[in-house]
């Protein structure tokens, strides 16, 4: 170790700086090598260096714990709440008191979605997905079309969790894709603000790989 120099013990550690490199030892054994050299003058030290290349994190969530990633203008959602017992839980899904949306519960349904498996692209021109998820966990990726939309434009992802269980709308004409990234099937239960109307569906599709959404996916994880 050329002009190595013993720097002091620190944390049970024994640095050595060199000319040429500094070899950090725990105990008297090398634990690994490090270029340090001696300081120029303008030189960085390391605290500036990576400092200077941080990025310093941006406000993510209100001090209420709500999240401030944009969802589509017009999306809405009410939290609840999971009570725990010795027993097992309880979880509201909808409850018109809760105010949280002008439409009644008029239609309901259960989907899964497999490990690894999508569905979408979906948008409905004539009722809203109301979404609430019961198992596993689901990210909801939107492309929001409509011209006269704050969010016109955007991709926004939501992602339904056990940890946060809530209801989650989402407004007509916006493309929606409904990713399961759990360990296994995801289950939903879907409240739309319509019933399915079997012969003529108000469901309009892209493919996953459409060039149309500025948004990659997999077009073999699903449709
Ligand atoms: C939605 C629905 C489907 N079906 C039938 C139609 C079809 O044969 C079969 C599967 O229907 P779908 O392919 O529309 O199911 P799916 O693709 O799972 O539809 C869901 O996809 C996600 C992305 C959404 O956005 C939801 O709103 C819903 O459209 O189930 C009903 O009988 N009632 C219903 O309410």
């Amino acid at each position: 170790m050329i002009g190595a120099k013993f720097l002091g013990n620190m944390d049970s550690r024994t640095f050595y700086l060199g000319n040429v490199n500094c070899i950090a030892f725990r105990g008297g054994i090398p634990i690994g090598r490090t270029i340090l050299g001696p300081r120029m003058p303008g030189d960085l030290s390391l605290l500036e260096k990576t400092l200077t290349a941080a990025q310093r994190d941006m406000a993510t969530v209100t001090k209420k714990g709500a999240s401030l990633a944009a969802a589509p203008y017009g999306s809405r959602e009410h939290r609840t709440v999971t009570h725990v017992d010795d027993r097992g839980t309880v979880t509201e899904l909808f409850d018109t008191r809760w105010n949280w949306h002008p439409d009644p519960v008029c239609f309901a349904y259960t989907y899964t979605i497999r490990q690894g498996r999508a569905k979408g692209w979906g948008l409905h021109k004539q009722h809203e997905d109301r979404y609430f998820l019961l198992d596993g966990r689901m990210e909801i990726v939107c492309y929001d079309v409509r011209p006269d939309s704050p969010t016109c434009g955007q991709i926004s992802k939501i992602v339904l969790s056990p940890e946060n269980p809530r209801i989650f709308s989402i407004p007509t004409f916006v493309w929606h894709v409904n990713i399961n990234i759990g360990s296994g099937d995801l289950r939903v239960i879907n409240f739309p603000t319509q019933p399915y109307d079997h012969t003529n569906p108000d469901k309009y599709r892209l493919p996953l790989d459409t060039d149309l959404i500025p948004y990659r996916l997999d077009p073999s994880i699903g449709w």
